[in-house]
């Protein structure tokens, strides 16, 4: 089993609407985000998949926040932007953005402060 691993960041603001302390402030972080792709082997040219590839994806659905404030982004303009929902969106983007190789991407992790993040994945993974 192999398990990809690429990453990108953004930086960008938000707030929190059903919450109460400052996170419900306009404030701002530097994200990071990572795509786990899942494989039972390589292929011939001895990858699984090509990260180069892997991170044009990511990087074009990190840049849709980048410099943004997140709650003027749709679906963020309805829902709760927390680490959590960024996480299920992204996945849900990259897995469009991924057609048939979709079917690899194990689970997105957004890091909304070095010490703390959120993972999401349609399936229990390790
Ligand atoms: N489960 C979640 N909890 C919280 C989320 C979230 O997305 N999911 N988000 C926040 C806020 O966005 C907030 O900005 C984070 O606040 P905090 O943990 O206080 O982070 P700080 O970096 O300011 O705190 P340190 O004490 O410096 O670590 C809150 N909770
Ligand atoms: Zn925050």
């Amino acid at each position: 089993m192999f398990l990809l691993n690429v990453k990108a960041h953004y930086d960008s603001a938000h707030f929190l609407r059903n919450y109460h302390g400052k996170c419900e402030n306009l404030h701002g972080h530097h994200y990071v985000v990572e795509a786990a792709l899942s494989y039972d082997d390589v292929g011939p040219g001895g990858m699984a998949f090509d990260f180069t590839e892997a991170k044009v994806h990511l990087r074009a659905i990190a840049n849709e926040l980048d410099h943004k404030n997140i709650n003027d982004v749709p679906p963020f303009t309805e829902l709760e932007p927390s680490a959590e929902n960024q996480a299920r969106w992204i996945f849900e983007e990259l897995q469009k953005r991924l057609g048939g190789e979709g079917e690899h991407l194990a689970y997105v992790r957004v890091w909304e402060t070095p010490n703390q993040w959120a993972q999401y994945s349609p399936r229990p993974v390790w």
